[in-house]
């Protein structure tokens, strides 16, 4: 999917919502553990749920590593079933050498060797440039960028200050921006980071951002869009269990609904506010 498609999709659904599915077998409603497929299965209910309200899905792959051969099938799977006009996201955090790299890229990006066809991945970008940019020779697909996480270990080495006064995260995203461009290019960002976003967008003022952390870790979507929002948007926020796991019973899937509705709607709110529709 193109920067411009993506767009499209935000002004059209009105929302830059992306839906995760960390689908743990030990949290989905107990009647699906009786599936052929529990994993599937139950992202299948949570994507008809919700494939109006969001532009993009992304599959945590350790939720699905974890549970080996059968995890790998249920992913694939889930793929398959994704909407055409959603943005899809491998949260791999993948970044090797080279050689290593290309073979990851190879795994998400290249439907005919491995199955799957991700429109991008996330990457952890501390062994820098050739750990990168073998994700950026597939055509059309994105690199996301691990810039300032959503957790508190962000804290131990991204704030890191060098002899001028610039933090890592600062660092890692000029740095990054020399080897692809906002078309191929997005950084992750945590919302629970508030005012930081700030300081991210005078590094990357038009790149798009993917923002894990409200919902279950009490990031504010409201912060998020004030102070990261920029004149495409810019922005897909992320929400996981506070959407998939919202309820545990049968009516799993509408409850899922019930919550992306929500955060829909206050992206509304936000899209209106800053004039993007
Ligand atoms: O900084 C980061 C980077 C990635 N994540 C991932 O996003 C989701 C968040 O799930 P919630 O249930 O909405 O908290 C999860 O897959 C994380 O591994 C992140 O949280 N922060």
């Amino acid at each position: 999917m193109t920067k411009q498609e993506l767009i499209e999709q935000i002004k059209r659904k009105k929302s830059f919502l992306c839906v995760g599915l960390d689908t743990d077998l030990s949290k989905i409603p107990s009647h699906l553990l009786e599936e052929e497929d529990p994993i599937f299965a139950f992202n299948k209910a949570i994507i008809e749920a919700t494939a109006d309200l969001c532009v993009a899905y992304k599959p945590n792959i350790a939720f699905y590593e974890s549970y080996g051969v059968k995890g790998w099938e249920a992913l694939r799977k889930t793929s398959e079933v994704l909407p055409k006009d959603c943005f899809s996201i491998a949260d791999a955090k993948r970044g090797d050498i080279g050689n290593t790299s290309k073979m990851y890229a190879q795994a998400f990006f290249n439907p005919e060797v491995s199955g799957l066809d991700f429109d991008s991945i996330t990457i952890a970008p501390y062994m820098g440039e050739d750990s990168v940019t073998p994700f950026l020779d597939f055509k059309g697909k994105w690199a996301i960028v691990l810039a300032l996480t959503s957790n508190q270990g962000s804290l131990d080495f991204q704030n890191f200050n060098n002899a001028d006064g610039k933090q890592l995260f600062e660092e890692v995203i000029d740095k990054v921006n020399t080897w692809g461009t906002s078309e191929n290019i997005m950084y992750v960002v945590g919302a629970t980071r508030g005012e930081a976003f700030l300081k991210i967008r005078e590094h990357a003022p038009d790149h798009f951002l993917l923002v894990p952390g409200v919902g279950a870790q009490g990031g504010s979507l409201a912060d998020v869009c004030q102070y990261g929002m920029n004149k495409d948007c810019g922005l897909l926020v992320n929400s996981t269990r506070g959407i998939i796991y919202a309820s545990q019973g049968k009516d799993f899937a509408e409850r899922a609904r019930q919550e992306a509705i929500i955060l829909q709607k206050e992206m509304q709110q936000q899209l209106e506010l800053h004039g993007i529709i």
